[in-house]
């Protein structure tokens, strides 16, 4: 497990990151969100050590990390770091043979990645000759050649069509799969919907929230509801302590207070429904990540 423990980072006079805490878990691909200037690359750059903090520690398994764990992570900056007049392939090999890989073991990996990747046919190409998304999946196979016990990736999806999102997502689960704490960037809440197991929000330097996906929804879900009776349900909206939000027919959409009152109001809806006639559904609505985002950074 990757653990951030109360890091914070000023530049001047600006606090950028204040107390930063979160973990990643083994296996685990965790999103981290927050809008512009929010301090996720200033954190990425922190963990993997070409950034330092002013305070707080970085663990990996409870022990500080070393060059040396550092040296095993994959990292994908947010500057792209190939050289645009250099074959892929060869790129890629030599990236794998810095991290102390065999020439075969570099290549094999390479290869394997490219297949992966849909970008085997490209190989031999320039990076300079690629389009932006094929660039953006070369990078991917740079930051994974060399089988990273962590993998820290900064907006891994951006320009991606949604094809390619479908194949790095992919190659990225796949490689978490195999236990490796996951840290990814992205803007793009329906991705990171789809495909994080935990999520960590951070705005203005602090972080928000964090849980796992199925955590973060169920906390925020209390307050809205969905009712779908076998008769008309307009009558929900003359009901104490309840905003309707969507009325179709016999279906309806409502909120309430958070918290007991509101609870209890929410009761008083199915009570209600339950005496004047069947209920088919009456249950929490769980939040989309975007509702939850603009919540927790508000
Ligand atoms: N080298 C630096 N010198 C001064 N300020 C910096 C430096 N690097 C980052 N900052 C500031 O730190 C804050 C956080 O920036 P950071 O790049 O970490 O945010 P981010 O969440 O990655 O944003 P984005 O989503 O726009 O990429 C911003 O206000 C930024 O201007």
């Amino acid at each position: 497990m990757l653990e951030i423990e109360n890091v914070s980072r000023s530049f001047g006079q600006n606090r950028v990151l204040d107390g930063v805490s979160f973990t990643v878990g083994d296996g685990r691909m965790t999103g981290f969100v927050g809008g512009n200037g929010a301090g996720k690359t200033t954190t990425m750059r922190i963990i993997l050590g070409v950034l330092a903090s002013d305070t707080g520690t970085i663990t990996l398994d409870g022990t500080r990390l070393t060059p040396a764990d550092r040296a095993l992570f994959g990292y994908m900056p947010e500057e792209r770091g190939l050289y645009p007049k250099m074959k892929v392939a060869e790129q890629i090999v030599y990236l794998g043979r810095l991290h102390g890989m065999t020439s075969a073991a570099a290549a094999a990996s390479t290869a394997d990645l490219l297949d992966r990747l849909g970008l085997g046919d490209r190989a031999n190409a320039t990076v300079e000759s690629l389009s932006l998304g094929n660039q953006q999946r070369a990078q991917i196979a740079a930051a994974l050649v060399h089988d990273p016990s962590v993998l820290v990736l900064d907006e891994p999806f951006s320009g991606l069509d949604p094809m390619a999102v479908e194949t790095v997502q992919t190659v990225l689960t796949e490689h978490a799969a195999t236990g490796v704490p996951v840290l990814f960037s992205s803007h793009q809440l329906d991705i990171v919907e789809r495909i994080c197991d935990d999520l960590v929000v951070i705005a203005n330097g602090t972080i928000r929230a964090q849980g796992s996906r199925e955590e973060l929804r169920s906390q925020h879900s209390e307050a809205r509801y969905e009712i779908d009776l076998t008769h008309d349900a307009g009558w929900v909206r003359e009901m104490p302590g309840v905003r309707v939000v969507e009325l179709d027919g016999d279906y309806a959409v409502f909120e309430v207070e958070r918290g007991g009152q509101g609870q209890d109001a929410a009761q008083a809806v199915l009570r209600r429904a339950l005496e004047t006639g069947p209920v088919r559904r009456f249950a929490p609505v769980l939040p989309t990540l975007s509702q939850i985002f603009k919540e927790v950074v508000r």
